[in-house]
């Protein structure tokens, strides 16, 4: 994430501070590295590790820094926005996500079983547009939610340096606490734990926590609510296409969205309903480097990626040149009186 900012803002001919996770600085020193290596003046590409209060807030209310651009959760970036305001200092905001995925019930149920796992589990659900509410059409729930279990249990989840790793551990203890405390809420709010649950039983050391889906949820639930950031998905099923958009947009939210159907017209028109910045039709999660990121309501706010990524870091200048020699004529001159 630190190079979706850096390359543009260096690109733009700024010179740039990056202040990384404190539970993942070492991938940043890492990157001046390779900045170094390649010739970059020193200087002009600044690393600040260190925790959020004591470096990333000074950083953000500096006077001497022009524009903030963060990735975080949605109270770290209400905190630097309140900050940032202060200095009249211009951000731009990638923030937390609860993303939706439509299962229409004319999909091949294995394809769409698989985008689904890969929507909220890659990156072990550490991924701000993981689509982790499933809304399924009631006609094929039973036999999809089999499937997905089936699919689940061949998840392989280990060391992620093992051969064919497909879940490792979540990136903290902290974080493990969180995500298996929202499983704990959800079931104590009447939510059933369709598969996973708990860290998985061969792996003894590590901050694993099994991919879990989660069913009978309503939407005042936390679950249905709230970012885990961790492979928890809760589903609900839907009866017709109005039904499962408003579903959808039922969030604070609105950062992915993913739309799965072999009806194409169906994808367009659900496409345009979806109140999201990222949509991913027959799939979920492909990001590429040439098109916009970003996300809308509580999501955040700016672009990245793209020539979108590089106007986060550029000011239009107006310039007006006089060019003929005729003088304006506005007042009356005193040579004339
Ligand atoms: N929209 C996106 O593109 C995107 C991408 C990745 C992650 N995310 C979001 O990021 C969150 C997970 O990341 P996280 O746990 O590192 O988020 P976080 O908000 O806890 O921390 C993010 C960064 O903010 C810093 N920070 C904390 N308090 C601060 C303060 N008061 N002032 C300035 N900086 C402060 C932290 O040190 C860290 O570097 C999730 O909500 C996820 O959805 C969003
Ligand atoms: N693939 C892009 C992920 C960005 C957020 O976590």
């Amino acid at each position: 994430m630190g190079a979706w900012k850096v390359a543009p803002a260096l690109a733009a001919g700024c010179t740039a501070i990056l202040k990384p996770s404190e539970l993942a600085s070492v991938t940043c020193l890492e990157l001046a590295d390779v900045c170094r290596e390649v010739g970059l003046p020193p200087g002009v590409l600044n690393i600040l590790t260190g925790f959020g209060t004591e470096a990333g807030a000074p950083l953000a209310s500096h006077p001497h820094v022009d524009k903030v651009a963060f990735t975080g959760s949605s109270a770290t970036g209400s905190k630097i926005m309140a900050s940032a305001a202060q200095m009249i200092k211009p951000v731009s905001m990638e923030l937390g996500g609860k993303s939706p995925i439509i299962v229409f019930e004319d999909v091949d149920l294995d394809k769409a079983a698989e985008w689904t796992l890969f929507g909220c589990f890659w990156t072990n659900g550490q991924i701000c547009s993981a689509t982790s509410r499933l809304l399924v059409h009631e006609s094929i729930a039973s036999e999809f939610l089999d499937r997905l279990v089936k699919w689940t249990k061949k998840i392989k989840i280990s060391d992620p340096f093992e051969e064919g790793c497909r879940l490792g551990p979540v990136v903290s203890g902290g974080q493990y606490e969180k995500v298996l405390e929202f499983i704990a809420t959800a079931k104590s709010e009447g939510a059933t734990i369709l598969s996973g649950g708990d860290c998985p039983k061969h792996l003894t050391t590590g901050f694993f926590v099994e991919p879990t889906i989660i069913t009978d949820v309503t939407t005042s639930m936390q679950i249905w609510r709230e970012e885990v950031f961790g492979p928890v998905l809760c589903v609900k099923t839907f009866g017709t296409e109005d039904e499962a958009i408003e579903l959808a947009n039922d969030t604070h939210y609105g950062l992915g969205a993913a739309v799965i159907s072999n009806d194409l017209e169906r994808c367009d028109r659900v496409t345009k309903a979806f109140r999201a910045g990222v949509v991913w039709i027959n799939c979920s999660q492909p990001c590429f480097c040439q098109a916009p990121w970003g996300g809308i309501k509580r999501s955040g706010f700016g672009r990245e990626l793209g020539e979108w990524g590089l106007e986060n870091y550029l000011s239009v200048k107006q310039v007006t040149q006089y060019i003929t020699d005729e003088p304006w004529g506005w007042y009356q001159s005193p040579a004339k009186l």
